[in-house]
């Protein structure tokens, strides 16, 4: 029978650096004239951030990285992100995926995730951590007035509960996505999430599980820290706070409690003038950087998942992935499509970075 990872996945491991990542920053650090903000954004071709497999094409690459991290010998993980639900992004624009449920995006979605067990299954020796597709679940808590998601929400959970089912290899840790403190934080909202994560555990089948849950992925809160005064008044105004609430909720819900937190732009607060502003926010510095001395127990790993550098959004009005949200006031203009490098707002991203960088 196979039993998905336990424990904590970096413990006694090597974070593997993911290629495609080390070669953005390389070329972004050969575009910087200044020499001191070069040196200090050459530094993080050093952090380990997670693959975004966004797209069915690059799950073979996901095999390459994981053949690589086999052959360097040692104890590696591998960090990457599931990230291509039919209607994806079903209340924003800008990260509209390539499969549609009118499609037959939902077939299409089970074959690209077996052929990610396959991968999985061929470097059995390679510890994988996935966090299974950001703001899916935590739009169907909040968001179900949107008729995209609305129409999306049996179909989002079912291929979830799918995934969940296909990878309980035991070199595979899963932390599904869970939007953030000033999300599914509010105290509407956060038992209703607790419940949307153990229907779609239950849905994954008898002795599925997962390790827990990612929090702040692609956005900006701090771990722990004084109150952004845009999450007022919201009591979980950062990320622990919600973890700490969140926590119990799911051990009552019987879904493990088990954490990972995004801090790869969460270096700088008080920068949105409102909460829910998500697009490449202007005056965001790199955060905290991965480690798993985290001060809570709940907390397995502070992590990078969203690549700093990568955009959220592209600010051109008439593109079709155009989203309002990244043409607002805080949001960096003008800016490319979400996922391709966004060299201004990584210069500021390494200026701003707290703590700073060497
Ligand atoms: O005090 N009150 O009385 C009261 C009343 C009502 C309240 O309502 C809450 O208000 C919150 C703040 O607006 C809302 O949270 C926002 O929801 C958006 C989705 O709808 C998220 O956007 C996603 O962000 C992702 C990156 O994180 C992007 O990748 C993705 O593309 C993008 O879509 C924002 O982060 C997130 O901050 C809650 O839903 C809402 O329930 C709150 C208080
Ligand atoms: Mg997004």
């Amino acid at each position: 029978v196979r039993a998905a990872g336990t424990g904590n996945p970096w413990t006694g491991a090597t974070t593997f650096l993911i290629p495609e990542y080390v070669q953005e920053v390389q070329a972004a650090v050969g575009n910087i004239t200044d020499s001191t903000l070069a040196a200090q954004a050459a530094t993080v071709e050093q952090v380990p951030v997670f693959f975004w497999m966004d797209v069915a094409a690059k799950v073979p690459t996901l095999g390459q990285y994981l053949a690589a991290a086999s052959a360097a010998g040692g104890t590696q993980v591998v960090q990457a992100v599931i990230y291509d639900l039919p209607d994806r992004d079903c209340a924003a624009e800008s990260s509209a995926g390539e499969f549609t449920i009118a499609d037959g995006g939902a077939a299409l979605y089970e074959q690209y995730i077996d052929n990610i067990a396959a991968q999985v299954e061929a470097n059995p020796n390679v510890r994988v951590v996935f966090v299974v597709e950001p703001d899916g679940l935590a739009n169907l808590v909040t968001n179900l007035s949107v008729a995209k998601c609305a129409n999306a929400a049996s179909t989002y959970k079912e291929l979830v509960s799918y995934a969940i089912s296909k990878l309980q290899q035991d070199n595979v840790w899963l932390y599904l996505d869970a939007g953030h403190s000033g999300w599914l934080g509010w105290p509407a909202n956060i038992t209703p999430a607790a419940q949307m994560f153990a229907e779609v555990l239950q849905g994954a089948g008898t002795g599925a599980t997962v390790r827990g849950l990612a929090t702040d992925v692609s956005n900006y809160n701090l771990l722990r820290g004084a109150e952004d005064p845009a999450q007022s008044p919201n009591p979980n105004y950062d990320e622990e706070l919600y973890i700490n609430a969140l926590a119990p909720l799911l051990q009552q819900n019987n879904f493990p409690s088990q954490f990972i937190v995004d801090q790869g732009r969460s270096g700088v607060s008080g920068i949105r003038t409102a909460e829910g502003d998500w697009c490449n926010v202007l005056g965001a510095g790199l955060g905290m950087r991965p480690t798993t001395d985290t001060g809570n127990d709940l907390i397995d790993s502070i992590v990078w998942v969203k690549p700093p550098g990568e955009s959220d959004g592209t600010s051109n009005q008439t593109a079709p992935r155009y989203d309002t949200h990244c043409g607002q006031s805080d949001a960096t203009q003008p800016a490319p499509e979400a996922g391709t490098w966004f060299q201004s707002y990584f210069e500021t991203l390494v200026q701003k970075a707290n703590p700073a960088l060497s």
